[in-house]
């Protein structure tokens, strides 16, 4: 229920330190635990696609690294900040497998 009176700040702090209650704090973290689930399922098949990219390119006689699609990643995660940066790197150093690191 939105409170009436109060400005939109008072407001959202009002529903991030009270009005969040224990149910509501189980069905988040029911939420959390759905999303990190999603996230790993979606981060393995980003590894499984990622590593089938490379050995194609290498099998053509390519690179394993191509710079400029890693630019590419990192500007994609640039708006999470230096945390979005690691998470970029991270994702590809877990795509390029052991020989990439
Ligand atoms: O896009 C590619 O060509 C890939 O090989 C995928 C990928 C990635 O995981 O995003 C992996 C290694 C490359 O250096 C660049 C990008």
């Amino acid at each position: 229920m939105p409170p009436t009176s109060t400005s939109a700040d008072d407001k959202q702090a009002g529903q991030d330190a009270n009005q969040d209650t224990g149910q509501d704090i189980d069905e988040l973290r029911t939420e959390i635990d759905w999303l990190d689930g999603e996230l790993l399922r979606l981060v393995k098949r980003r590894i499984e696609v990622s590593q089938r990219i490379g050995a194609a390119r290498m099998a053509a006689g390519g690179t394993r690294i191509v710079v400029n699609r890693e630019m590419d990643v990192l500007a994609r995660y640039r708006e999470l900040g230096p945390e979005g940066r690691k998470l970029a790197m991270a994702l590809l150093a877990l795509g390029r497998g052991p020989l990439g690191r």
